[in-house]
């Protein structure tokens, strides 16, 4: 039996909770806000999905009612606030610190056990913030942004190719931020070729611009951020964890000398399976791109010293 709790049931959580369900991840979800009615409510209307989809998954409810997340294997937190236009996700740290804290300490009395996938922004800053105050082994903490930006990196390097993006590979690693994203360009492959015989260096500049801000233009769309794409990315961690798939995904993750840093939480490839981080894997990074790396956890290391921890 397992099961998975969303917290916070908006736009992402419920996205997640309904990828979740649609694959059948996991036998029970449950979705968790302060609002009141309204994860009853998107649980119900996702429930009376299962026959339309055809799945079997139990989708729950709860107006923060965290007895009903008691024995959850994975703690999905999307609880807090997003960006409007204009804004940067670091601008939310202020009221998203306070929600995370008090969300993660109720959730984990319920389910001391459990892997939590941080989501709420600034990702990296929040994900430090669990680790540095939950106190759980660091391979319990994943911070989600890598999975979603390599997804939106794939998906404009196959507009920029003209081709089927599930032929692409790439990765994105770095802070989840408009200027600390680092799209890897150079490892990024399309039928196992790289792409660089294919694009030229203006273009792979552009694709990688267009990733880094990739949060940013759908902000500007849609008046808030995005969720399609969140709220899969984030189904896609939850399900690595949940069927020990030993998939190698960028997440932001607790590093001790990795990538030449200490005392942070960055995106960098992980593998990830039924402990939550197996291992962080090393890339062999060039000096531009350790230059880059260097500048990115700066950058979000002056994001965390914003923390009251
Ligand atoms: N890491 C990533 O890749 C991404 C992160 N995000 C972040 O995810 C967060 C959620 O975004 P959306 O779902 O679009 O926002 P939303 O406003 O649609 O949903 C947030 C939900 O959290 C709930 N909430 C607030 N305080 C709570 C508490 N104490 N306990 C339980 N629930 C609580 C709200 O009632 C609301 O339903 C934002 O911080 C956003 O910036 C969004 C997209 C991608
Ligand atoms: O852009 C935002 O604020 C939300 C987010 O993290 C993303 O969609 O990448």
């Amino acid at each position: 039996m397992s099961k998975v709790t969303v917290v916070g049931a908006g736009n992402v959580g419920a996205t997640c909770a309904n990828v979740l369900a649609f694959n059948e991840v996991a036998d029970e979800v449950v979705m968790l806000d302060v609002k009141e009615g309204v994860s009853e409510g998107k649980a119900m209307d996702m429930m009376q999905t299962a026959q339309l989809l055809g799945f079997d998954t139990k989708v729950v409810g709860c107006t923060n009612d965290y007895a009903k997340t008691a024995n959850s294997d994975v703690i999905v937190i999307t609880s807090g606030i997003p960006r409007k236009p204009g804004m940067t996700r670091e601008e939310l740290v202020g009221v998203n610190a306070g929600i995370v804290k008090t969300v993660a300490e109720n959730a984990l009395k319920h389910s001391p056990k459990a892997i939590l996938v941080i989501i709420s922004n600034p990702m990296d800053t929040m994900t430090y913030l669990a680790l540095k105050e939950l106190g759980l082994p660091k391979n319990r903490i994943i911070g989600m942004g890598g999975a979603l930006d390599s997804s939106r990196f794939k998906y404009f390097l196959s507009q920029a190719l003209g081709c089927n993006a599930n032929e692409v590979e790439g990765l994105v690693i770095g802070g989840h931020g408009d200027t600390t994203m680092i799209p890897l360009t150079r490892f990024a492959t399309y039928k196992g070729l790289p792409v660089t015989n294919f694009l030229s260096e203006e273009k792979l500049a552009e694709v990688a611009k267009s990733t880094m801000v990739g949060g940013a233009t759908l902000t500007g769309l849609l008046g808030t951020s995005a969720w399609y794409a969140p709220g899969a990315a984030g189904a896609f961690v939850v399900e690595s964890i949940i069927h020990n798939q030993g998939k190698m995904v960028p997440c932001s993750v607790y590093l001790e000398g990795e990538y030449g840093e200490k005392d942070i939480c960055c995106g960098v490839p992980v593998i990830l399976g039924r402990n939550g981080i197996e291992k962080i894997v090393e890339l062999p990074l060039n000096d531009t791109e350790k230059e880059a790396f260097k500048a990115s956890a700066a950058a979000v290391r002056k994001v965390n010293a914003g923390l009251k921890l």
